[in-house]
Formats: structure tokens, sequence, C-alpha cells
């Protein structure tokens, strides 16, 4: 784990990791999909990393999960990522949302599951019980979400700690993404993935998730 003592520094360290990364796969790749994370943490890293010199119109930016909300909704994701990474120099970077509130939810997920690229880099949060993208340790889903012999990649998840019906990649997808990121600040989220990286189980998500990606970047300040 790579810990800062400002958030300022986890940001830097963080943009420092993807632009060495990012490079090196655009010498093989003539594209890259990055899937980011929303909810409040990750604005100063979108502010920031919107501003770097990469070869952006190579770049599709999506989402690891959404509310299914409408996207001028202010806990949209979407809309964070509109407001703060599409920005810049990022502005020409594609964008993939997830959330389509013209659509049955059903539709939207069957449509997303057989048309989404595949993902290259995910940037990943943690909520404070240890969730992850939408995979609620509270939710019904979670046994579903959790079933890594699955095929398909995103699921419904109905949070009953958090607000809104979820769309996400369910963890059989997220294992799969070749470079994954997890990027957390705050003492009561560091206890929790402490705890979270001694247990092999369902409970938290994020324990499942490092359990079978221990190649995660870990990046944490207070
Ligand atoms: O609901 C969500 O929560 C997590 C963590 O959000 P944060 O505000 O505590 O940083 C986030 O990673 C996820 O994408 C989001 O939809």
């Amino acid at each position: 784990m790579n810990k800062y003592d400002s958030a300022e520094s986890q940001i830097n360290g963080i943009i420092n990791h993807l632009l060495q990364l990012i490079t090196k796969l655009l010498e093989t790749k003539s594209g890259l999909c990055i899937a980011v994370s929303g909810g409040k943490s990750p604005i100063g890293l979108f502010d920031k990393l919107s501003q770097q010199d990469i070869d952006w119109k190579r770049i599709t930016i999506t989402l690891v999960d959404e509310r299914f909300i409408a996207i001028d909704n202010q806990d949209s994701n979407e809309n964070l990522v509109k407001t703060h990474l599409l920005q810049n120099k990022a502005r020409e970077a594609r964008f993939i949302g997830l959330s389509n509130t013209n659509m049955a939810i059903d539709s939207v997920v069957d449509h997303l599951n057989a048309n989404m690229p595949e993902i290259d880099i995910a940037i990943l949060g943690m909520g404070e019980d240890g969730h992850t993208a939408s995979i609620f340790p509270c939710c019904n889903e979670l046994e579903a979400a959790s079933d890594l012999s699955t095929t398909k990649r995103y699921i419904i998840t109905n949070p009953t700690t958090a607000n809104y019906q979820r769309i996400g990649l369910n963890m059989s997808a997220l294992i799969k993404i070749p470079h994954l990121v997890l990027s957390i600040n705050g003492n009561k989220k560091l206890e929790v993935l402490e705890k979270a990286l001694k247990v092999q189980n369902k409970q938290p998500p994020i324990g499942l998730l490092l359990s079978n990606r221990p190649d995660t970047k870990i990046f944490w300040s207070e």
C-alpha cells in the first residue's frame, strides 16, 4: 500500500502511476478504456488528471458504477465525471455512461452486457462499509454480485444503507480488469481496508476483490 501524508501527494502518486501505465499500454494498443468510480473522493484526482498530457483521443472513459437516476442529478456519477474529469485536455476523451432513465433498468443492463467494451484500467473507491463499485455488503444481490463464475459483467444492486438503485460491474468483471487502482482516504477507511485484507470471504466486498487481485495498486492518505 502506498501511504501519503496529504491528499495532494496521494493524487500526484496516482497520476504518476497512471501516466506511466497509460503511456506503456498505448505503445501496443490503439486505444484504452478506463473505468472510474464516482462518489465524493475522486474530485481532486479528476481535476488534476484532466490537465495531463495524455493522448486523450485514444482514451474512452466509463464508470465502474452508476446510480439509476437522471444524469443532471447532482448525485449522478456521470455528472461528476463530466464536471471534473472530461474537462481541459481530457475533453477529447470519449465517454460511455451507464444510466439511461428513459429505458427500463433491466434493458439498460442487457444493453451494457451486450455492448460495453473491455476495460483496461479501473480506478476504484471504497465506502466505509467496505463496498466497492456498487457491490454493497448490505445488498440482497451480494451473492449474485460476488459470483466469480458469471460471464455477465453488469448487474443491478439495491443497497439498503445508501440511496438509489445502482448499475455496476460485478465482482467477476472487476477482478478480470488487467490494471486495478484503489484510492481511499481517511483513518476509518484504512481500518476497514486493513481488516478486509485479512479476509477471504465476501464480507466486505473489497476483501473479496483484494484477495483475488493482490496486485491492486492501493493509494491512501488521511
Ligand atoms: O456510492 C459510491 O461509493 C463509493 C465510495 O464513494 P466515496 O464518496 O466514499 O468516495 C464509490 O467508489 C462508488 O463509485 C460510488 O458510486
